[in-house]
């Protein structure tokens, strides 16, 4: 292991301990935080003295130096860019400053997350540090889970949910603050935010930024202004100051704790046995504390599990214990708060995780990173046809991933960081990811700016998507009948918008209630809709599960047999005791966590279907066609019909030629067209979640859309 030995501070730029503002020492301006705890707005805050440590973990944070000049910058700015550290202060700490100095009057601030467990766990943290209990006056939202009451003032919420309130509430006036935290991570709905709170504060505050104090207090007084905080470790600050008429850029300097970075002298084309060498090399040689790993997959992640245990167990005996927690979205919620739990004595806590744990959290005891500069990227490849696919391919990560997964170290006392790729290699990296809205489909993204008035293609972004991408999201709600031919959007559209749902399967459950089977496409959809898998994929007891899942298959397909699960379930569920349900879980391979998002969801579409006063109960009865043919409905640009071959399928919208996953129900057998979830490309492009259709279905397709690909 080569040293290069700096600690990191990759960041260019003149930077000040406390705050820099647009570049220049902030001279003169740096005030010392008062205090650095205490609510304003009546939540309880006791005198206990675990209470009084969270607020003086607050005070010692980088980011209480600048408190006051943070705060006077927010009130006198309409907009502002603040870049600081990991690890600095910024995601916990300018909420609470903005909400204790007054500065977002009786609104609520809301501190958007590209991901859940981030959103979930910074609002724990920050309910702790304003001793309340969660949903009181900090609380969260993410799809499908609101934890927030009346007295919330602090929301933490994924980027997608306040997408979302868009529309029902155009300009967000609930809102006098939006904190759009991890900007550099360029989420589709980050950027959707950033252009439409461009729009927003037009309206809100007036024409043009308001940059002096004198303007801001008028404003202030005219109306329901807003503040606009755009945050990250990582951020091309120059490019969002820009976008906002040159707005103010605050630079946060210090972390608590330095961070020693590691590269190797070659690259390590074998990162996993690379990972394993480096692991036990710090196990051998460096004082206690927990070890967090980067890798790019699930795959990587249960092979290294299993070489460590291997490995583990041939230590000596009075060497320290090495546990090892595996992190990935599709395992089981006990397995993954294993991550957040405290390490026994004399053990080393090894967390396995991609790159869910790689920004915003916190996780206790970490002190050593190992970085394999690998990650798993989603990319859509759009077919002129509306159709096109999302492939998981291995990649290297960027700069800005790099220093986010070293941050994870030297959270509570001085972290290291071994990187195993050369200092040249993280040179070589670009400095940021490429901004989903140019990578991914933007049918959802297109359907919900058409509900509030606006075309994808018009708008003003921070890069502005493919013309390729934007054809392919329209031809797809063409497809679902969300547009017409003129490009407006239709009834049909406006409903599917209404689901907190993907509009394929919005399409599909609309569908389901002009065929009598809500109820059923309901349940199905939920499953879908869920953040982990249903069926557990542990590679070395794949045979074994499914095996065991054999009675809930169906003979149309997945989608059916999930049903088949979801009610032994909920049979289960009706008669047993918790831990009964858990077991019985675990037996049949069945991730429980699933299952009860699933119902959650479920209860969350039916109310959107009394909402809209649609009758959600079904009027047939163990028939799988109406529920098939309401599924093709909306995966009709995922259909696709059996070859001469009698093996592959052709794309009926699209010209791939793909497989059954060999994991689905019908794989073993001969079936005439499918319709299909997903498709995954590794050595085959395999079809996922796939259930048979009659050819009938294909030609029953309405007239509209034979037109449009003739
Ligand atoms: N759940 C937690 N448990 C313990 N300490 C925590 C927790 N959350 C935050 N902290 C402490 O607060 C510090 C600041 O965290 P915060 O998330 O505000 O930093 P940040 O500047 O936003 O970092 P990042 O850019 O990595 O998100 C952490 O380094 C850690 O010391």
């Amino acid at each position: 292991m080569d040293a290069s030995d700096e600690e990191q501070d990759d960041r260019k730029g003149p930077k000040v301990n406390g705050l820099a503002v647009n570049g220049a020492h902030a001279n003169g301006w740096i005030q010392k935080s008062k205090r650095g705890g205490g609510a304003s707005s009546g939540s309880s805050v006791g005198g206990s003295s675990k209470l009084r440590e969270l607020q003086a973990q607050r005070r010692r944070l980088p980011i209480a130096q600048g408190r006051e000049a943070l705060i006077e910058q927010i009130r006198n700015n309409d907009v502002t860019v603040l870049l600081g550290e990991t690890g600095s202060g910024k995601t916990t700490q300018v909420p609470q400053y903005i909400l204790e100095s007054g500065i977002a009057g009786p609104g609520i601030i809301a501190v958007t997350q590209p991901r859940r467990v981030a959103a979930t766990s910074l609002a724990a943290r920050v309910a702790a540090e304003q001793g309340t209990t969660l949903g009181g006056l900090v609380g969260y939202s993410v799809r499908f889970d609101e934890v927030a009451g009346p007295d919330t003032r602090i929301k933490y919420m994924t980027d997608g949910m306040l997408v979302r309130e868009l529309l029902s509430d155009p300009l967000l006036t609930r809102y006098s603050a939006i904190i759009v935290d991890e900007a550099h991570e360029r989420t589709l709905r980050t950027d959707l935010l950033i252009t439409k709170l461009k729009t927003i504060l037009k309206k809100r505050n007036g024409d043009g930024p308001l940059k002096n104090k004198d303007k801001g207090k008028a404003t202030a007084m005219s109306g329901n202004p807003v503040k606009v905080i755009i945050m990250s470790a990582t951020l091309d600050a120059e490019k969002f100051s820009k976008f906002y008429d040159d707005c103010k850029i605050l630079y946060v300097k210090g972390r608590q704790h330095p961070v020693k970075i590691y590269h190797t002298a070659e690259g390590q084309p074998d990162y996993v046995d690379a990972t394993l060498r480096t692991l036990f090399q710090i196990h051998v040689d460096q004082p206690p504390g927990d070890v967090l790993i980067f890798l790019p997959g699930q795959e990587d992640i249960e092979s290294l599990h299993k070489s460590i245990q291997l490995y583990a167990s041939r230590l000596p005996l009075d060497k320290m214990a090495v546990l090892t927690c595996p992190m990935f979205a599709a395992l089981p919620p006990a397995q993954q708060a294993k991550i957040f739990q405290t390490t026994p004595p004399n053990t080393r806590k090894c967390i396995l995780a991609t790159n869910i744990a790689e920004t915003s959290i916190t996780i206790p005891g970490i002190k050593y990173v190992i970085d394999t500069g690998k990650h798993k990227e989603k990319r859509h490849l759009a077919h002129d046809t509306g159709s096109g696919f999302d492939a998981l391919l291995t990649r290297d990560i960027t700069k800005s991933s790099a220093m986010q997964r070293a941050g994870r170290a030297g959270r509570e006392g001085k972290g290291f960081c071994f990187r195993l790729y050369t200092e040249e290699a993280f040179e070589a990296m670009a400095v940021s990811s490429e901004p989903e809205i140019r990578r991914t489909s933007l049918t959802s993204a297109a359907l919900q700016l058409k509900c509030l008035g606006e075309d994808i293609e018009d708008l003003d972004f921070l890069d502005r998507p493919d013309l390729e991408s934007i054809i392919s999201a329209l031809k797809t709600l063409y497809f679902l009948n969300a547009v017409d031919k003129s490009n407006r959007i239709t009834d049909a559209g406006r409903s599917m918008a209404a689901f907190p749902l993907e509009p394929n399967l919005a399409c599909a459950v609309l569908e389901a209630v002009k065929n009598g089977c809500a109820l059923e496409v309901i349940d199905i959809v939920s499953v879908l809709s869920s953040t982990s898998k249903l069926f557990f994929d542990i590679s070395d007891e794949r045979e074994v599960a499914a095996e065991v899942r054999r009675k809930f298959r169906h003979r149309s397909g997945d989608h059916m047999t999930i049903l088949n699960a979801l009610r032994s379930y909920q049979d289960v569920a009706a008669t047993e005791s918790k831990a009964a349900r858990k077991e019985w879980c675990r037996k049949q391979y069945l991730n429980e966590r699933t299952l009860l998002e699933a119902v959650k969801i479920r209860d969350q579409l039916r109310a959107t279907c009394e909402k809209m006063s649609i009758g959600w109960q079904s009027s047939a009865q163990d028939d799988e066609r109406p529920v098939t043919k309401s599924l093709f409905r909306g995966l009709v640009l995922h259909s696709a019909l059996l070859q001469p071959d009698g093996t592959t399928f052709k794309q009926v919208y699209g010209r791939s030629v793909i497989k059954i996953h060999p994991g689905s129900a019908i794989a073993d057998q001969k079936v005439p067209a499918i319709i299909y979830d997903e498709l995954v490309y590794t050595n085959h492009i395999y079809a996922r979640g796939v259930s048979a259709i009659p050819k009938a279905f294909l030609a029953e397709i309405s007239t509209h859309i034979k037109s449009q690909i003739a």
